[in-house]
């Protein structure tokens, strides 16, 4: 099952260089409902199962940019991806905003250990679960992280994002999901899904940056004013290899930002951000990124510098629409 052309809704799009499809890599999903951790993840992580949907709506195909060969010196004639936030409503991302290194070090190191053993495996989906007969949750150290992201986004977001993030009564479940990149992988560009997901996304970045590009959907301009469940963008996920199934002309790729988020840095997505602009991350190895001080004769607009990726582990908090617990409910 390789991703980069199969149909299969039960794996990430990945995005990668068509010669990889020579020695492919089965990219699988496994769905744990937070309570199994952690008894059974052993008996669950050896083998592959399936779930009713994407998790996340493609709207294009993945950008096929070359490679760049690494250089953290060079400087070249394109724009490099920005070091802050973008312009965009409801997307917040400070630079200055670091996960502990003791604790990013922690989650890495537990989720490497615990659900990427298997080479096969680059994707986990835990849950919980909204009950009044058990309390079910994530794993502590996931439950860590997100303590620990309530206490460092309070001073950067507006209170009614933060209300929304971290309700004082939650009335829905949250879905936590982990996607392990390599160097040269990426994620076709998407909204998440709007039946699924509800507002409100905080996306961590673990182990290495990347370049992640966003850009506005044109289904805004198409249907004024019916709001974000009226948008075109496609529930379904798309066959990359087909192009009548990925219709470019939902975004509007002359609206777009390239946004380095760099290791331990934390991401929120909401409202606009959240609805009305796709994210994706281009399959490279490495990414060219603003560096305004690197060569102090040409224009800023052009000054970058190229950073290699590594290992990223990005580790996405959301919110489940009601009837879309995929584990069931026990009310
Ligand atoms: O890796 C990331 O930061 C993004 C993941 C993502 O967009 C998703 O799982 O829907
Ligand atoms: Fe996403």
């Amino acid at each position: 099952m390789d991703t980069s052309t199969s149909t299969d809704n039960n794996k990430r799009k990945l995005t990668e260089d068509d010669h990889q499809i020579c020695h492919p890599r089965k990219h699988l999903r496994i769905e744990i409902p937070s309570t199994i951790f952690p008894s059974t993840i052993s008996d669950t992580l050896s083998s592959t199962t399936t779930s009713p949907s994407s998790l996340f709506s493609a709207i294009s195909p993945p950008q096929r940019d070359l490679d760049h060969p690494s250089s953290a010196t060079t400087c070249t004639l394109q724009t490099p991806a920005l070091l802050i936030a973008p312009p965009i409503s409801g997307l917040y991302f400070n630079p200055g905003l670091e996960i502990p290194a003791d604790l990013a070090d922690s989650v890495f190191t537990f989720c490497m250990s615990t659900y990427f053993c298997n080479p096969k495996i680059n994707q986990i989906m835990l849950f919980t679960r909204l009950s009044s007969q058990s309390t079910t949750s994530l794993p502590p150290i996931l439950n860590r992280l997100l303590d620990t992201l309530f206490t460092l986004l309070r001073p950067h977001i507006p209170v009614e994002t933060h209300n929304l993030l971290f309700p004082a009564a939650s009335t829905q479940a949250r879905q936590v999901i982990l996607n392990l990149y390599t160097p040269g992988e990426g994620i076709a560009s998407h909204v998440d899904l709007l039946k699924r997901f509800g507002d409100g996304i905080i996306g961590v970045s673990l182990g290495s940056g990347c370049v992640m590009r966003f850009a506005r959907t044109l289904a805004e301009t198409s249907t004024p004013g019916e709001g974000p469940a009226r948008l075109s963008i496609h529930d379904e996920p798309v066959n990359l290899s087909d192009p009548l199934s990925c219709p470019e002309s939902d975004v509007d790729e002359g609206v777009a930002y390239n946004v380095y988020l760099p290791e331990r840095s934390v991401l929120v997505l909401s409202s606009d951000a959240r609805y009305k602009w796709t994210h994706g991350i281009e399959k490279r190895k490495s990414d060219f990124i603003s560096c305004p001080d690197c060569v102090p004769d040409i224009p800023s607009a052009i000054k970058g510098r190229w950073v290699e990726r590594g290992t990223r582990l990005s580790i996405t908090y959301r919110w489940l629409l009601p009837g879309a617990d995929v584990v069931g409910c026990d009310e």
